[in-house]
């Protein structure tokens, strides 16, 4: 069996305001892609890892992979847009559709191996799921509000949850959801979002806090060491 690890790191980063993409930010003097890397690439599961990024750093990405040492990356190709296109592209390359493949955004660099693990694992043993999405539980009360800042309504916070990156699927399901989307023109946030648009099951398994997404000026609190 193949299992498959997509890392997005394909973004541009405007939230972080830099002069360069924030996959390239350092932790430890490393990027933090690379640290990400690093963990999914120790994991005895994952057999292929697929990096996406963007076109213009493409010779760089492969430079810091051999100089880290990254075993397992098979690919280094070009994202899109946005997000999901990154992702889109390294689904096609993908031809083994019995694979399990795992998504992950490049900036989460806190991510633990035992999460990639559980995850692959959980979907392997449960037939009655089609996805496992690594979450945790919200800790404000999150309220509803229109385009004037009204509350509209407050969801019961024992059903929320937020979810991060590993987002394990069957390559089948993923493959069927991202066509779905592309054709209707259906733009997620996240990769569940899509399978959850072709009624299938997603599983929440709760991960930690710690695996936080780096995306904005305050965030680089988690980089300093
Ligand atoms: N076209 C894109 C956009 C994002 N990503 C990746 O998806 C992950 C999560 O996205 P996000 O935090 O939104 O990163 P950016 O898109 O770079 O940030 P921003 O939205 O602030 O521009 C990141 O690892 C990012 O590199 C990607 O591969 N391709
Ligand atoms: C996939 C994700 O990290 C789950 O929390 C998140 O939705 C990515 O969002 P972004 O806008 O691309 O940062």
């Amino acid at each position: 069996m193949k299992y498959y690890y997509i890392v997005a790191a394909a973004g541009i980063g405007k939230r972080m305001q830099l002069d360069y993409p924030k996959q390239f930010l350092e932790y430890n003097k490393k990027p933090i892609f690379i640290k990400t890397l690093e963990t999914i690439s120790k994991n005895k599961l994952v057999t292929d890892i697929i990096i996406v990024t963007n076109r213009e750093y493409i010779e760089k990405v492969k430079d810091y992979v051999k100089e880290f040492n990254i075993e397992k990356v098979k690919n280094v190709i070009q994202g899109g847009k946005e997000r999901q296109d990154s992702v889109y592209n390294a689904l096609k390359i993908i031809e083994d559709e019995d694979a399990i493949v795992a998504v992950q955004d490049g900036v989460r660099p806190f991510i633990k191996e035992e999460y990639i693990e559980k995850a692959y694992k959980e979907l392997e043993k449960n037939m009655d799921i089609s996805g496992v999405v690594i979450g945790v539980m919200v800790k404000d009360t999150i309220k509803v509000v229109d385009e004037n800042g009204i509350i509209i309504h407050t969801p019961n916070r024992n059903s929320l949850v937020a979810a991060q990156t590993p987002q394990v699927f069957r390559i089948k399901t993923l493959k069927k959801a991202y066509k779905k989307a592309k054709d209707e023109g259906y733009l997620g946030t996240d990769d569940s979002s899509l399978v959850e648009k072709i009624d299938e099951k997603v599983k929440i398994l709760e991960g930690d806090y710690d695996n936080i997404k780096i995306t904005t000026k305050e965030d680089l609190i988690y980089l300093a060491k």
